[in-house]
């Protein structure tokens, strides 16, 4: 660790991959400003993220145990770990038990030569507020995801109870916003919908999260300003103490655009690389990835199987299911065509080859950035949590993706798509006049995005405007 560095931050992800990967990506952009970073977290999840930040000497890892608890199966310290969603409460609660050692950790790395400036944490790890208002360290909370969705979340959780009686379908007015699509209450996340004001421990534990968050210092946001500026204010109106929404992203450019990203990730490369190269035309390539939380079934992914079999279009596709395998003789039609890849890929570098013209895709945050950062249109197939917001925010707010059409079976509640409609979907998406002007706003976006983390930029500006105010305290 070079000695110079003058400033320390103390960063400390919550242990899901959508969760860390940025605040990995954060870490890097302000080590590219000569600041220290401390990375908290267990020891499982440390192995993972010492690969990642290998190349950054101004990093470093501060591993802390994760307690052994009733209800968790031994050895699971991520979220990706865990056999079931089942075991996603457990889980959470388990988190709070890394109070203690953060503590230490933290009184450790205030007596040393760069005593912390701030502890940035996620929004789930509330009770690091507690530890940190003790060691009188300013708290900034993170959250994967975009500030729209953010503020429609908290809006909801405010107003959604008046509304509970509506019909999904019938649209819902939040008092506090100005909302770029009519929303509807299909639009908001399961847990907002069904009862907010629940007293099962999950959702004790977001309140408490929520009420944490909210005397938080600031919030650090995963956007850009040019993306979601006109929903910043009615965002920052929950919190406290007048505290500032950060608007730092797209977090993963800020390294990417200096061209320093290091190939820690890219196992894959050897072989999804040179098949891309292979891909004369550009924008010919669909890449599909439902993210790493949502569960599809073997039956919905025969569809998607069929479904791109059917549109004709060359695609890498990412499934996590380590059991399905094609429909048989599937694979015959396919040969060639179609690369179905079960490991862990380098998705933006996927992205931004010239060959993909395309992402069908479950919406996650990070996904919708990377997509618009490379310039590719979406094939938008929210399927949980803040997906359905992000999705309509893309599609009918920014005009950059286009929606699959979802059907719901009213007696099991699941939804289904088709392979007729994912077939209809790509098509449109690649060929179609629609997908041509949402591949123009992809790119436009791009642009921006890129622009927004050099010199000058937006987010290159906020973050160095964040330094200098926590140097100032
Ligand atoms: O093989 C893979 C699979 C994923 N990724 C990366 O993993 C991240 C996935 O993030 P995201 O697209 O946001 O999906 P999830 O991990 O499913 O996201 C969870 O976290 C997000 C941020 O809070 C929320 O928006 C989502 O709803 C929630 O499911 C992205 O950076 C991808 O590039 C890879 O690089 N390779």
């Amino acid at each position: 660790m070079p000695s110079s560095l003058a400033s320390h931050v103390v960063l400390f992800p919550f242990m899901a991959q959508g969760h860390t990967l940025p605040l990995l990506d954060l870490s890097k952009a302000l080590s590219l400003q000569q600041i220290k970073v401390s990375i908290v977290t267990t020891p499982s999840n440390a192995k993972s993220i010492a690969e990642n930040i290998a190349n950054y000497p101004n990093i470093n890892l501060v591993e802390i145990s994760f307690p052994i608890v009733d209800g968790l199966p031994k050895g699971c310290e991520n979220t990706s770990q865990l056999p079931s969603m089942e075991f996603y409460g457990p889980f959470l609660h388990a988190t709070k038990q890394l109070q203690r050692p953060f503590e230490q950790a933290l009184k450790t790395m205030i007596k040393s030569k760069t005593p912390p400036l701030c502890v940035i944490s996620d929004f789930f790890l509330g009770w690091t507020l507690a530890s940190c208002q003790a060691l009188g360290v300013p708290r900034l909370v993170f959250h994967g995801m975009g500030v729209l969705s953010m503020a429609i979340g908290k809006s909801a959780w405010v107003h959604a109870p008046q509304q509970k009686s509506m019909s999904m379908f019938e649209p819902i007015d939040l008092p506090d916003m100005k909302l770029p699509f009519t929303l509807t209450r299909a639009d908001l996340p399961g847990e907002l919908i069904d009862s907010p004001n629940q007293d099962d421990p999950e959702s004790q534990f977001l309140r408490e999260a929520m009420e944490a968050e909210a005397k938080s210092w600031g919030v650090i946001v995963n956007s850009f300003q040019e993306l979601e500026k006109s929903h910043i204010p009615s965002f920052e109106s929950f919190y406290k103490n007048e505290a500032k929404a950060w608007c730092l992203g797209p977090l993963f450019l800020h390294d990417r655009m200096k061209g320093l990203e290091k190939c820690t990730n890219q196992k894959d490369s050897s072989m999804l690389t040179p098949w891309l190269n292979k891909q004369v035309a550009p924008d010919s390539v669909m890449y599909v990835s439902f993210g790493t939380q949502a569960d599809v079934s073997d039956a919905q992914l025969d569809e998607v199987a069929s479904g791109l079999e059917e549109s004709g279009t060359p695609f890498i596709w990412v499934v996590r299911s380590k059991t399905w395998s094609l429909p048989s003789g599937m694979e015959e039609k396919l040969k060639g065509r179609g690369l179905i890849v079960k490991e862990w890929v380098d998705q933006r570098q996927i992205l931004s080859h010239r060959a993909i013209g395309g992402f069908l895709s479950h919406c996650g945050w990070n996904s919708v950035l990377e997509s618009v950062s490379a310039g590719v249109p979406i094939l938008a197939w929210p399927m949980l949590g803040d997906q359905f917001l992000n999705a309509r925010f893309i599609t009918d707010g920014l005009g950059a993706a286009l929606s699959v059409k979802r059907i719901r079976n009213t007696d099991s509640n699941e939804v289904l798509v088709s392979r007729e409609a994912i077939c209809e979907g790509v098509k449109e998406l690649m060929g179609g006049q629609k997908g041509k002007s949402a591949r123009e706003r992809a790119e436009a976006l791009g642009r921006v995005a890129g622009r927004a983390v050099q010199r000058g930029g937006s987010s290159h500006d906020t973050l160095n405007k964040l330094i200098d105010q926590l140097r100032a305290r």
